[in-house]
């Protein structure tokens, strides 16, 4: 990849961004979609992406053929008591902050890019802020109904504030609505095209029964505890109405594998468990009839771009509870179920049984989660990066 600019008369874009998958695959997306508006003008991209060692970003952008690198960041460990904030690990992390603000600083001012893009995650902030030292076009774009920590820090350095949904409009900060937009929260766009069929050779799914409705499970990248236990105790009730592909995070596979052997053959083979969905996520989702998931922004974005009836478990102690405020936004127009509170297997059960047993149930609540997707969200987020890169 070509990083000096004398040599290169491409577009130059520094992306910053990442931690969790719901950070990483909108930057990743926007990545691809300019790439590909710039080729079809006889242009080129030259880009870069700031993340950090331990993220998903480090896997998936060198995979992407993405140059990449790092800097010091201080990752802030969330509580809800406010005391604990105050730990000696978030301390010492915060002092690392003046230290990844420096090492971005001399990045940037090496690559000159011509916007810089930050997707949130505690990696974006010294990135963003050496941006605006350099003078360099900032857009942020933020996932969430409500503005993220990372968000939130380098709003009064933004030069646009890409956001994806129109309710996060009023809930800014009065000073940068001036400076926001509605794009949608970008997706990958191959997760529009999956096959059925080639997630049962992928997977080896020959053992399940294609006159019942298959049941995607997913907890997010790591896997979901609380998922994964309510889920269990819903067993082998939901075997017996339906195929279950069950994505619980890589360090539980074999907890949940064991728990599995004493079903009855005929259940056990309808029964699929994996840590992580990888490239064959696109063709999950396409035989999938009904999802039973956390309502992080990534996950909805897509569940909706695709029509798919969901039940959601909001993660309790997401930031500023918006998870709970994702999924009961899609419940209040039958766009989905939103379990909040305590979850129990009878919950779990009685939310999921009716979408299992009613086709036009299904199909009429696939309709209204279709009414909020949008799919175009990437190309209206390059939009915002070649506005905001020529002023
Ligand atoms: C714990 C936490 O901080 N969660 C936040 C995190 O969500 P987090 O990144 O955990 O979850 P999201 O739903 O946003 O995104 C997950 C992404 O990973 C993909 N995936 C997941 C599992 C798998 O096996 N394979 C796979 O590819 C999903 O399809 C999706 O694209 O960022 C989101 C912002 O974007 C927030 O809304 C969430 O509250």
């Amino acid at each position: 990849m070509n990083t000096d600019r004398r040599a290169s008369a491409g577009f130059r874009l520094i992306v910053t961004g990442g931690g969790t998958g719901g950070h990483t695959y909108p930057a990743l997306t926007a990545i691809r979609t300019l790439q590909a508006r710039l080729a079809a003008e006889g242009r080129t991209l030259d880009v870069l992406w700031i993340g950090t060692e331990d993220g998903l970003e480090a896997r998936v952008a060198p995979a992407e053929g993405i140059a990449f690198t790092t800097v010091a960041t201080g990752k802030i460990r969330r509580s809800s008591n406010p005391l604990k904030m105050v730990s000696p690990a978030n301390v010492r992390d915060m002092a690392r902050v003046p230290l990844g603000v420096a090492q971005a600083r001399k990045v940037v001012a090496g690559f000159r890019p011509d916007v810089v893009l930050a997707t949130g995650g505690y990696v974006a902030v010294p990135a963003g802020l050496a941006a605006r030292m350099c003078r360099c076009p900032l857009v942020l774009h933020e996932q969430t109904v409500r503005l993220g920590l990372a968000n939130r820090k380098l709003a009064g350095s933004a030069t646009r504030i890409a956001v994806s949904s129109e309710s996060s409009l009023p809930l800014l900060p009065e000073a940068v609505r001036g400076i926001a937009v509605v794009t949608g929260n970008p997706i990958r766009p191959e997760v529009l095209v999956g096959h059925a069929d080639k997630a049962i050779a992928a997977l080896g799914l020959d053992g399940f029964d294609r006159r019942l409705p298959t049941v995607y499970v997913t907890g997010g990248a790591q896997g979901a505890q609380q998922i994964n236990e309510v889920v269990m105790g819903a067993l082998p009730w939901l075997l017996e109405r339906a195929n279950v592909i069950h994505q619980c995070g890589p360090a539980n596979v074999e907890g949940l594998r064991g728990h599995a052997a004493a079903l009855p053959r005929v259940l056990a083979d309808r029964y699929h468990v994996t840590g992580f969905v990888g490239p064959e996520l696109p063709d999950v989702l396409a035989l999938a009839d009904v999802v039973i998931s956390r309502s992080g922004a990534g996950t909805l974005a897509e569940l909706t771009a695709l029509g798919k009836p969901a039940v959601f478990l909001p993660l309790a102690s997401s930031a500023g509870n918006e998870q709970a405020h994702n999924a009961r936004h899609l419940q209040e127009s039958g766009a989905a179920v939103a379990l909040l509170g305590e979850v129990t297997a009878d919950r779990l059960r009685d939310a999921t049984g009716p979408l299992l047993t009613d086709p036009a149930r299904r199909a009429a609540m696939a309709e209204r989660a279709r009414a909020h997707g949008r799919p175009d969200a990437a190309d209206r987020l390059v939009d915002v990066l070649l506005s905001a890169a020529t002023g």
